[in-house]
């Protein structure tokens, strides 16, 4: 016998009956009931050690009360079954204090597993409350912007969810950072976080490296080796750049996902995964999905909960509050202090930061160990950054062979940064760089039409429409001879 008691409150007769069952075969002592009121009474006067309830009942709704049952027995786990099993039901559930929310119709031994891991956590000491919103300098997410309060607010709802999300955003935006957060201010914080990027590891090799391999199972495959969702078992595996899973892979990941099971490549045995999945892309899969390029079903699997970063030209309120960050950083590993001037931040609230805070960390790191002065001016940012040497682009010097005229761009760009140390966010600077004249190259080769130079680029009419104005590059129709 376990010796603990639950409170059980569901105005549906046949579930309080199958409950009951279960859970005094279990070895709990049951007290079922079906309203709101017996339970509260129960609840009020210090009785049961934990609380599985109904939202709906006949005299109220038991979202109404959780916070106060959480105030007054903050040591009671509370488990809510709803047939309402929309997403907000099961937000509004981790925001009033539910240790777990479980849509009905449930699985019996789900419910049995749930209630004996909630007793067991119960009577862990309490792990240290950490909050998003107020967790200070131990918070890794800096910005106050109100994008960035938006993130927070949906972070915090949640922590406490196993839920799927997706993490979108340029390059560099923190959406790793934000897998992490999930991690770590969640449910599953004392499980571990496994990160694995799809374009940092060759194709052939993702379905072994996600699933693990058996000896044998491929040449080279001298030993067994366990796979990411292995190391992840009971905490969040984050799937980075997604959209560079190649398509076997992805049916691959959606029947595991689906099934809830894996086996590893060259085995036949299936294993049962508890992970929570985290993606995260740059790539905007949508269209990918029109390319035929990424699973439509899989989309959907990964992408129950979206969270978008905005880039951080779209918030330039934060720099201020990140430069800070990072140049406390910076002291910490025993660089001298630094300040900088209201000015150089203005400057860089001025620049369209291509490889967001990424680029920003290292700007940072480069003017801190680069520059002596106290106090970071605005001319030395200015000189960092190269602004104001952006050579001005039209698309109307008649035709180009566009892939030469790239290529010795790059090479002019490469020779202009190679003396500088160190060459950190050099990729997103020349891709910055490079993108005007490439879009300008590909007009002209087109005599201004926009759709054929979509075609040639592989770009959405959209998109370089929007290049063109971003840019803003100068049209001008002209006909092309022989
Ligand atoms: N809000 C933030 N506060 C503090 N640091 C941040 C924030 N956002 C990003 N960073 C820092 O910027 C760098 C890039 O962040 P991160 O790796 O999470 O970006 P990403 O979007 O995953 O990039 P990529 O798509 O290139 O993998 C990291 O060093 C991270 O610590």
């Amino acid at each position: 016998m376990s010796g603990h008691t639950v409170l059980l409150a569901d105005d549906d007769a046949a579930i309080r009956m199958v409950l009951n069952q279960a859970l005094t075969r279990a070895g709990y002592e049951v007290r079922p009931t079906g309203n709101m009121s017996t339970m509260w009474n129960w609840v009020s006067r210090g009785e049961g050690d934990l609380l599985i309830t109904d939202v709906h009942m006949p005299d109220g709704n038991a979202f109404d009360i959780m916070p106060k049952i959480k105030k007054l027995r903050p040591d009671m786990p509370m488990i809510v079954m709803s047939a309402q099993n929309t997403f907000m039901t099961a937000i509004r559930a981790s925001e009033v204090g539910a240790y777990e929310y479980l849509p009905k119709p449930f699985d019996i031994t789900e419910v049995l597993s749930v209630v004996q891991r909630a007793l067991a956590d119960a009577k862990k000491p309490p792990a240290r409350d950490r909050n998003v919103e107020d967790a200070g300098d131990a918070m890794p997410l800096v910005g106050r912007s109100p994008a960035m309060q938006d993130i927070y607010r949906a972070l915090a709802r949640l922590m406490q969810t196993d839920l799927t999300v997706m993490v979108t955003g340029e390059s560099g935006t923190g959406k790793e950072l934000v897998a992490r957060a999930l991690h770590e201010f969640g449910k599953r914080r004392n499980g571990p976080f496994v990160a694995i990027n799809m374009a940092a590891i060759p194709r052939d090799l993702i379905e072994a490296e996600l699933f693990g391999h058996e000896k044998g199972a491929f040449t080279g495959a001298t030993a067994r080796s366990s796979g990411r969702f292995e190391q992840a078992e009971g905490g969040t595996l984050f799937l980075d750049e997604i959209g560079d899973m190649p398509m076997d892979a992805q049916t691959r990941l959606l029947r595991v996902l689906q099934e809830g099971e894996y086996t590893m490549v060259g085995g036949r045995t299936p294993i049962k995964t508890n992970v929570r999945i985290v993606a995260a892309t740059h790539r905007d899969l949508s269209q990918m999905i029109r390319q035929g390029l990424f699973r439509e079903d899989l989309y959907y699997r990964l992408n129950v909960v979206p969270i978008r970063l905005p880039p951080l030209r779209e918030r330039v309120d934060d720099i201020g509050d990140l430069v800070s960050h990072f140049l406390n950083a910076a002291q910490r590993e025993g660089e001298p202090v630094k300040t900088i001037s209201p000015d150089a931040i203005r400057l860089m609230q001025n620049y369209s930061w291509p490889g967001n805070v990424r680029e920003l960390e290292n700007l940072v790191r480069r003017l801190v160990a680069l520059y002596a002065d106290e106090s970071i001016s605005a001319e030395v940012v200015q000189n960092e950054l190269n602004i104001g040497e952006r050579p001005s682009v039209t698309a109307s010097t008649g035709p180009v062979d566009v892939s030469t005229a790239v290529e010795a761009h790059v090479a002019q760009l490469l020779r202009e940064y190679e003396p500088k140390l160190p060459p950190a966010g050099l990729y997103q600077r020349v891709l910055d760089r490079v993108e005007a004249p490439l879009i300008a190259m590909a007009l002209n080769a087109c005599a201004g039409n926009q759709i054929k130079a979509a075609e040639l680029l592989g770009l959405n009419r959209n998109t370089l429409r929007k290049k063109i104005r971003a840019h803003s590059i100068e049209i001008v129709k002209h006909s092309r001879r022989g």
